[in-house]
C-alpha cells in the first residue's frame, strides 16, 4: 500500500451545499458567512458554497460569499445543464461541480436514460463550462455503484475535454475502505486526471473512506463540519484532518485549533448539537473516569489520549465516579486542598461509587467535599 508522506491533500469542504442537504437544516446567510469565513480563516483550500440552479436567493447567497473575497475558492454544485452552468456563472463563482448519474441504478431508474444520454450531456455542459473559462470537476453520482470501465471511459472524456478532476462519490455510502483503496487505484491506473473523493457515513465509514480514497491517489477530498449531510452524514472535516494528521502523517496545513469553535457554531446554526462523544470535537472525548486511565494520563496523557485535546481546541476532563480509583481520587482531592493517603482514598472511594451509582453521574466537588468531612482530621 502507498504511503502518503509528502502528499499535497486538498479539502473541498462543501457544509454549505451538501452539509445545507441535512434534510431538516437550513443555514440564513449571516451563519453562511460566519461558516465559510471561518473555514477560510482555518485554511480550507476549497468550499463548495451552494447549488444557483435553486433560484434567486441561493444565487444571492452564493454571490455574498464570492464578495467576501476569501481565499478559498468557492465551487457551487450543477446538474450537467448549461442552465444551471449559467446560473453559477451569473452568481460569480469561477469553479462549477458539473455532477452527472454515473451508476446503471441512477441512469436506468432515476434518469431514465441511458449511458450514452450521460456521455452526451458531458459533452455539452463540459463543452459549455469551459468554453466559459470554468474550473471544473465532474461529480460522478453513484459512482461507487457503477461500472468503473464505464467511470474509466467518461473520464477519459472528461479530461480530454479540459475537466480538472473528477469526482468519486460513495453517495450511499455503501463502501468499505478496501473497495475504495482498489476501486480509486484502478481509475488513477486508467486515466490522468486528478481525483476528488465524496464519502458519506450510512455504514459508518466516511472517514475511512475518505483516507481510503487518498491513499490511493486521490488529491480531493471533501468533508463537512460535523459531519452534516445528506442521511447519515459526509466525512468530518475534523475527523479527516486529524486523521490525516495522527494515523498518516499527512498535514493539511489547516489550524485545527478552532475546531471546536467551528463544530459549535456549525452545530448552534443547523439546530443539530454535538453529541458529547463525537470524535475529535465532542465536549466528553478527553474526560478520563476509569481509575487505570486516569492514572494512566496523570502519569503522561500520552498513555490514553491519541493527541493533545489543546490540537483542536478542547481540555482534558478527569471526573470521579464509579469507575474511579484511589490515585485519581487523591489527585482531585490534593487540587482542593486536601491531602489524604492511599488507605484513605480506598475508603472514600467506596462512597464515591456508591453515590456515582445512586446519581448515574460522576460526582461533583461540592459532594467530594461533603464526604471528606466524614475524615477525623478534615471534619
Ligand atoms: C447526491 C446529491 O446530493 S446531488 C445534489 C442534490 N441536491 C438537491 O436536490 C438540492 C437542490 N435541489 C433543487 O433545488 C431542485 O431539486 C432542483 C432545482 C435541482 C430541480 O428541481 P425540479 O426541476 O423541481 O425537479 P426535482 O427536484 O423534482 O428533480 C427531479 C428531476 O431531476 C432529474 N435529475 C436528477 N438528477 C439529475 C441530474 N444530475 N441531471 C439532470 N437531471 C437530474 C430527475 O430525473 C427528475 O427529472 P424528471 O422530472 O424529468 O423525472
Ligand atoms: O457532485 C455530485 O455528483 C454528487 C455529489 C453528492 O453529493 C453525492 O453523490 O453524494
Amino acid at each position: 500500500m502507498e504511503t502518503m508522506a509528502g502528499r499535497r491533500i486538498i479539502i473541498d469542504d462543501t457544509t454549505l451545499r451538501d452539509g445545507e442537504q441535512t434534510a431538516g437544516v437550513v443555514f440564513s446567510l449571516a451563519e453562511k458567512i460566519r461558516i465559510a469565513s471561518m473555514l477560510d480563516e482555518i485554511g480550507v483550500g476549497e468550499l463548495e458554497c451552494g447549488i444557483p440552479a435553486m433560484g434567486p436567493d441561493e444565487q444571492a447567497s452564493v454571490r455574498a460569499l464570492v464578495d467576501l473575497g476569501l481565499n478559498a475558492r468557492l465551487i457551487t454544485w450543477n446538474r450537467a445543464l448549461i442552465s444551471d452552468i449559467q446560473a453559477s456563472i451569473d452568481s460569480g463563482v469561477k469553479a462549477v461541480d458539473i455532477s452527472l448519474s454515473v451508476s446503471d441504478q441512477h441512469i436506468v431508474h432515476k434518469l431514465r436514460k441511458d449511458r450514452a444520454w450521460v456521455m452526451e450531456q458531458l459533452r455539452v455542459a463540459l463543452g459549455f463550462a469551459k468554453a466559459n473559462g470554468l474550473y471544473v470537476s465532474v461529480g460522478g453520482e453513484d459512482a461507487s455503484r457503477a461500472d468503473l470501465d464505464f467511470l474509466a471511459e467518461l473520464m477519459s472524456v472528461a479530461r480530454d475535454m479540459g475537466a480538472d478532476r473528477f469526482r468519486y462519490c460513495d453517495t450511499l455510502g455503501v463502501l468499505d475502505p478496501f473497495t475504495m483503496y482498489d476501486n480509486i487505484k484502478f481509475l488513477r491506473s486508467k486515466v490522468d486526471l486528478d481525483i476528488e473523493v465524496h464519502t458519506h457515513n450510512d455504514l459508518g465509514m466516511a472517514t475511512a473512506n475518505a483516507l481510503a480514497g487518498l491513499r490511493a491517489g486521490a488529491t480531493f477530498v471533501n468533508t463537512t463540519v460535523n459531519g452534516l449531510g445528506e442521511r447519515a452524514g459526509n466525512a468530518p472535516l475534523e475527523e479527516v484532518v486529524m486523521a490525516l494528521r495522527h494515523a498518516c502523517g499527512v498535514e493539511t496545513g489547516i489550524d485545527t485549533r478552532r475546531f471546536v469553535e467551528l463544530s459549535r457554531y456549525v452545530g448552534q446554526a443547523s439546530c443539530r448539537p454535538v453529541p458529547d462523544w463525537k470524535a475529535v470535537v465532542g465536549e466528553k472525548v478527553f474526560s478520563h473516569e476509569s481509575g487505570l486511565h486516569t492514572d494512566g494520563v496523570l502519569k503522561n496523557p500520552l498513555n490514553y489520549e491519541g493527541f493533545d485535546p489543546g490540537e483542536v481546541g478542547l481540555h482534558r476532563h478527569l471526573v470521579l465516579g464509579k469507575h474511579s480509583g484511589s490515585q485519581g481520587l487523591i489527585h482531585r482531592l490534593g487540587e482542593l486542598g486536601i491531602e489524604v493517603d492511599r488507605l484513605e482514598a480506598v475508603d472514600l472511594l467506596e462512597r464515591v461509587r456508591g453515590i456515582s451509582q445512586r446519581n448515574k453521574r460522576p460526582l461533583n466537588d461540592g459532594e467530594l467535599l461533603a464526604l471528606c468531612r466524614s475524615l477525623p482530621r478534615v471534619a
